[in-house]
């Protein structure tokens, strides 16, 4: 394969679509192998845009902006990275055929939407899911819960993440307030909001899944360790790798990861999300691009998500392996404030084996994530330890 270089005339261009803490990886594993990357976002100084070679700020919900940027651009590769974009803008850019969009248009605008991925995991696939229904009114809203769902359920808009917009209801006296909070809190408003029953998991996983070409230029699928992880509000706080689990759960957790990743096409890394109790696996969600728990892959694998996604884009060869257990803990702003500063870095620093990642984010909010903590170590439970009081001692200040 050829890669031209940035700002030559055969320049391999990729344009983030998202320019957050996944996107930065991604920029800098791009950039290794050569390629010129353009980061954007809805605001400047998004983290990808401090390493892109430039950068753009547009309101990526917005089609006719996209369409107008893409135009003018025209990049190779265009990689989707956060769950607020304009997927209609992206078929008709797709169709045209000058622009892979990573993975592929359908299986951007299939995820993008809760209601997509469903439909599809679900009801084409028959994976086993929470039972789940969709509602553009409270009133469809409580009849789904009263006939059917149940209580405790989750309630959540059909396109957000990280939580955004996600509560857990236990009573109908809640339910109104986890309808506003949906109807408000999602990174965009699509009118809809699914209401899901609750699952009791033991645990819960991210099954990173490679889709790459192989040495004869076939399309293989390739797994990594599974990643465990603790979640708090819908958002992740802790994850590690590998999640021990039995021969049939991981054996189940493959099956399906390489069911939902074949139906979506394309290459790339995908992260598949799926509870497990005892040998039981139910299917969650997936994103077509690195998973905020994969970042645990920056100090457990050689190649960590980010490279992986890279390479698989390119088709070039892909490296699943673990090297060491290990784990992340994640930093949050704890204030709302603009300007601010960090302390701590010296303290988290001379724990053994462990590294920060600060993204760079321009505004902190109590629960934004302004960075990570990796650690490596002998046990998963030594690795999280470290991890863990990395990241407390790590202070956001104004
Ligand atoms: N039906 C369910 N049963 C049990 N737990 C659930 C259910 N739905 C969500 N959760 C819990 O909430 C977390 C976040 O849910 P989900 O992944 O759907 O949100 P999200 O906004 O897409 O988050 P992200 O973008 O970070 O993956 C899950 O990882 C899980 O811990
Ligand atoms: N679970 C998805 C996820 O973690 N996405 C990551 O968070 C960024 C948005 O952060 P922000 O809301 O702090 O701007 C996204 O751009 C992406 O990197
Ligand atoms: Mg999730």
């Amino acid at each position: 394969m050829k890669i031209g270089t940035p700002d030559s005339a055969s320049a391999t261009k990729a344009l983030l679509l998202g320019s957050g803490e996944l996107g930065k990886e991604i920029a800098i594993s791009l950039q290794r192998f050569g390629v010129e990357v353009i980061a954007v976002d809805r605001y400047a100084g998004a983290p990808a845009m401090q390493v892109a070679h430039r950068h753009h700020v547009i309101d990526m919900t917005d089609a006719a902006a996209v369409k107008q940027l893409i135009a003018a651009e025209q990049p190779n590769y265009i990689i989707p990275e956060i769950e607020a974009i304009a997927t209609e803008a992206l078929a008709e850019i797709e169709a045209q055929g000058q622009t892979t969009i990573v993975p592929n248009a359908r299986a951007i605008q299939l995820t993008m939407n809760r209601e997509g991925i469903r439909q599809l995991a679900a009801a084409e696939l028959g994976l086993p899911t929470s039972k789940y229904a969709f509602a553009d009114t409270f009133e469809q809203l409580k009849a789904a819960v009263d006939n059917g769902i149940g209580y405790p359920c989750f309630i959540k808009p059909t396109m957000s993440s990280s939580g955004k917009g996600q509560s857990m209801v236990k009573s109908a006296d809640q339910l109104q307030t986890a309808w506003n909070y949906a109807k408000a809190g999602g990174r965009a408003d699509t009118g809809k909001v699914i209401v899901e029953a609750k699952i009791d998991f033991d645990f819960e996983i991210t099954l990173l899944t490679v889709r790459a070409l192989d040495s004869d230029g076939q399309v293989q699928t390739y797994f990594c360790e599974p990643i465990g992880h603790r979640q708090e509000n819908g958002d992740y706080r802790e994850s590690w790798q590998p999640q021990v689990m039995s021969d049939k759960a991981i054996e189940l957790s493959q099956q399906i990861a390489a069911k939902v990743t074949t139906a979506l096409g394309g290459l790339g890394l995908f992260g598949v999300e799926l509870f497990i109790d005892g040998d039981q696996v139910w299917f969650s969600e997936v994103s077509p691009r690195p998973h905020d728990t994969g970042m645990v892959t920056m100090a457990s694998q050689r190649q960590s998500e980010f490279d992986l996604h890279a390479r698989a884009i390119l088709g070039l060869p892909v490296h699943t392996e673990l090297d060491k257990t290990a784990a992340s803990a994640v930093i949050l702003g704890g204030i709302d404030a603009k300007s601010i500063s960090y302390q701590g870095l010296d303290k988290a620093l001379a724990i053994t084996d462990t590294d920060i990642r600060l993204f760079g984010k321009p505004e902190a909010f109590v629960t934004r994530r302004m960075g990570v903590a990796l650690a490596t170590a002998d046990t998963v439970s030594n690795a999280r330890a470290k991890a863990v009081q990395a990241a407390s001692l790590i202070n956001v200040t104004q």
